[in-house]
């Protein structure tokens, strides 16, 4: 057997002691430069805090990539051995970006902020609005503005859901109906981004079940049907009916399932068929093949009312938000500890990946509450200190 030495063994101890003094003479070092870095560190972080409140005040974007090309040329400037370039160019990038997290988390914790402060200068409900829903005529949408407002309202459709937005926005309409979740499907994002984008108010929701149907010209059969156009919702939740029909059907996703309805009807050729809801072969003159060919018999879809201005009052009992959160663990969970420890109760809770970055989410939730109690404000302003962006989306009242 191959034994050491005693000598071999103590030589390796000492080997070992040296090395580990080594070490730590080295990190003792390291301790001493990192006491004096993070004072300067601090003091950087807190000159950007200041930064981001003169950008506020002017409206200037958190990024200026020129002045971040600057600073790092400055830096490569002052160095004399060039070989350190790249070190040093991380350094101060991964430096730029922490500030620029800092800066974008404050300004949207202010938004969050002044969100809630413009929730409470409510104006009164319009009384006769003009109405804009998306869609064309037949659209479910236009089904949840009879629903909410009634069938002599006054109705105009948009080809869009940004053309809906505009509509309030140019003060063509008063209040828009938009599809906002699906029971099946989930959250309608773009609904979401685009009540961010132009910061409008939900004052309102209205469900209505989803009854599918295939329709097709006049006369036509389902053994005639080769192509079949529907909004992709309407495709996915008629998956299994469209199995049944075999491989040779060819789906096409069009605008909406009413405007498929219209183009089925305007093409007048009976190998094409719509999947939309059924008040559509009315108003298009179309034969239904197929009724209530929807997967789920509960598949059901909510809509929302919205308005430039928020209509808060007493009566409204339920708040929709988004917000990120730092990827970290232990987030979600201090956040959703604050609706619980203030007894507000959590109605949804939804994620969805953000478009740039990956495999982080924004979290869609719906919560009871009115913030005209300050004890709702208070839990909400907490909920806000505690995320990333945050987005309010409207206080109402919840269907009946
Ligand atoms: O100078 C600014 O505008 C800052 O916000 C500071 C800073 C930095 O950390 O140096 C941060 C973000 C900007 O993109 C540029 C530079």
């Amino acid at each position: 057997m191959d034994t050491k030495s005693d000598n071999q063994k103590l030589n390796e101890l000492n080997n070992t002691c040296s090395q580990k003094n080594r070490l730590d003479i080295l990190r003792e070092e390291i301790d001493k430069i990192d006491k004096e870095l993070l004072p300067l560190f601090l003091k950087r972080m807190d000159l950007c805090s200041s930064v981001a409140d003169y950008k506020r005040s002017v409206g200037k974007p958190v990024l200026d990539s020129e002045r971040e090309k600057q600073v790092l040329k400055s830096k490569m400037d002052l160095l004399t051995d060039k070989s350190r370039e790249n070190e040093v160019y991380e350094f101060f990038t991964a430096i730029m970006s922490i500030s620029r997290d800092r800066q974008t988390r404050e300004l949207s914790r202010d938004k969050g902020r002044k969100r809630i402060e413009d929730m409470l200068n409510p104006k009164p409900h319009i009384q006769n609005p003009r109405i804009v829903f998306y869609g064309v005529k037949g659209s479910y949408s236009e089904e949840a503005a009879i629903k909410y407002f009634g069938a002599e309202s006054n109705r105009t459709n948009a080809d869009s859901f940004e053309a809906a937005f505009l509509s309030l926005k140019n003060n063509k309409s008063d209040y828009a109906v938009l599809p906002i979740e699906n029971s099946n499907t989930g959250t309608i994002v773009d609904v979401m981004d685009l009540l961010e984008k132009y910061g409008y108010f939900i004052i309102g929701e209205v469900d209505i079940p989803i009854r599918h149907c295939l329709m097709g010209v006049k006369g036509s059969k389902v053994s005639d049907i080769k192509y079949i156009y529907s909004h992709e919702q309407g495709i996915m939740q008629s998956s299994g009916f469209l199995k049944t029909l075999g491989n040779d059907i060819i789906c096409r996703e069009y605008y909406s399932t009413a405007k498929s309805a219209e183009k089925v009807a305007n093409d007048n050729n009976p190998v094409q068929a719509a999947i939309a809801g059924k008040q559509n072969a009315e108003i298009y003159g179309l034969d239904i093949l197929a009724e209530d060919i929807n997967n789920s018999d509960k598949n059901t879809t909510r809509f929302i009312v919205v308005s430039v201005n928020s209509e808060i009052d007493v009566m409204c009992n339920k708040i929709s938000a988004a917000f990120t959160l730092p990827h970290e663990s232990g987030e979600l969970h201090r956040v959703l500890a604050c609706f619980a420890h203030g007894d507000l109760n959590l109605l949804k809770l939804e994620s969805r990946p953000l478009d740039n970055k990956n495999f982080e989410y924004m979290f869609f939730v719906d919560y009871t509450g009115n913030l005209l109690d300050e004890k709702v404000r208070q839990i909400t302003n907490n909920v806000i200190e505690g995320t990333g962006e945050f987005k309010l989306l409207g206080n109402y009242k919840i269907k009946e």
